[in-house]
């Protein structure tokens, strides 16, 4: 990827972004530039920016581009940064003429056209949908399950970059949960510092089971074990089962650096495992859709039958994760999704098939959107948005 300066590095990522997810993609890139921490962060800023509000940067551009669509990718995203720092409330002298730069050598004949369209912006009004960009059928739904779509403000807000302590630290100010905390500065070799990157509303996912120092933990669907870190930090004895070996590696590869046992065996856990603990978690794939923030691509790659087809796949690793609960144990089942479907509608199906699962209340500190039979965690403050369900096994005779 040839990147000239900061501007140039932002478009070249979001025409990669169109077939890929932005996050790995940013910070594989960023690693590669030695750059000032200013001018990677003016990348970060351009591209979540423009992902976070496209189809707002459309919809203020729509009228003075009558097909956009015709327009050469590089063109596109040329205007809509454009118009994302007009939004953003930069003069015209310092925005429009570094984005006639930033196409007139591969497209000399359009710098004329994206200078004009800059610089005629104006205030527009826009449905509340395409203000805060979204599917419109996400937010239909939304409106009918949790009545309003203010809390999805929050997902095109910057977030702080919160972490997990693994180890005692100080001088970090405390985040929302208990050992998560706000780093401030640049990205660094976390494992180093016993640290890792966490979402709170993640952590808390974790928390939820209670592990003790010397029980053992079933992770299910543990990805690369971040969770597992956690519990192995506090003294349990933790096996992290994922159907994805790279991911695993990795995993692997970070316990060492941070000095924690992680047993971690790759299985498909939609078939039932040869172990049980009275301490399970399943953190089952899902939508994503309380991860926009950081994730803001997945909101225009999300198709409205996603949310029924993830929660069949969740029931079916459910009945897994139950197997393997000890009679007395608990289980909690969470999605980084915000949908009735894998949420509560899992829930409730769930249940009704296993009277020997009791759900338990969850006092969550966290700003809760919704609570049932489990809890939805608002995307407010840097948080990811969450839904947990903690369970205990009363009889398995039941
Ligand atoms: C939400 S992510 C887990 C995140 C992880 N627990 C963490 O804290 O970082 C869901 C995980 O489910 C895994 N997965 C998806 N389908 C699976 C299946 N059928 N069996 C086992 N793991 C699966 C994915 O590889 C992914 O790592």
């Amino acid at each position: 990827m040839r990147a000239l300066d900061p501007r140039a590095l932002a478009l070249a990522l979001l025409l990669e972004v169109e077939g890929g997810g932005v996050q790995q993609l940013l910070d594989r890139a960023l690693d590669r530039v030695a750059w000032p921490e200013r001018d990677k962060a003016y990348v970060t800023h351009l591209v979540y920016g423009a992902l976070r509000r496209l189809r707002l940067l459309d919809h203020l551009l729509a009228p003075h581009l009558p097909r956009p669509e015709k327009l050469p990718p590089l063109v596109r995203w040329a205007l809509r940064l454009g118009a994302l720092e007009w939004l953003l409330g930069k003069p015209d002298h310092a925005r429009v003429s570094p984005w006639v730069e930033a196409v007139k050598g591969r497209y000399p004949r359009l710098a004329g056209l994206v200078n004009a369209v800059l610089r005629r912006l104006a205030p527009r009004e826009a449905p509340e949908c395409v203000r805060l960009s979204l599917p419109d059928w996400l937010c239909e739904r939304w409106r009918g399950f949790f009545g309003s779509l203010d809390f999805a403000e929050g997902f095109n807000e910057p977030a702080p970059l919160f972490v997990t302590a693994l180890r005692k630290v100080e001088g970090l100010r405390p985040g929302p949960v208990p050992d998560s905390f706000v780093f401030e500065g640049p990205k660094t070799d976390f494992s180093a510092l016993g640290l890792q990157p966490q979402n709170p509303a993640s952590l808390f996912a974790a928390q939820l089971l209670e592990a003790q120092r010397g029980e053992k933990v079933l992770d299910l669907c543990g990805g690369a074990g971040l969770k597992a870190f956690y519990w192995a930090s506090q003294g349990a004895e933790v096996v992290s089962y994922d159907l994805n070996p790279k991911r695993q590696e990795a995993g692997r590869r970070t316990a060492e650096k941070l000095g924690l046992k992680v047993a971690y065996r790759t299985q498909d856990l939609t078939l039932p495992i040869p172990e049980r603990a009275k301490k399970v978690l399943l953190d089952a794939p899902c939508t994503g859709t309380g991860t926009f923030r950081a994730h803001p691509e997945r909101r225009y790659r999300l198709a409205p039958e996603d949310p029924a087809r993830m929660a069949e796949l969740q029931r079916r690793l459910l009945e897994t994760a139950a197997s393997a609960t000890e009679e007395g144990g608990v289980l909690v089942y969470a999605v980084c999704s915000l949908t009735e479907e894998e949420g509560e509608g899992v829930a409730r199906s769930f249940l009704a098939g296993h009277p020997e699962f009791r759900p338990e209340p969850i006092a969550c500190p966290l700003p809760v959107l919704r609570e049932g039979l489990g809890v939805y965690v608002a995307p407010e403050g840097g948080l990811d948005g969450f839904y947990y369900l903690r369970l205990r096994k009363v009889d398995s005779r039941a």
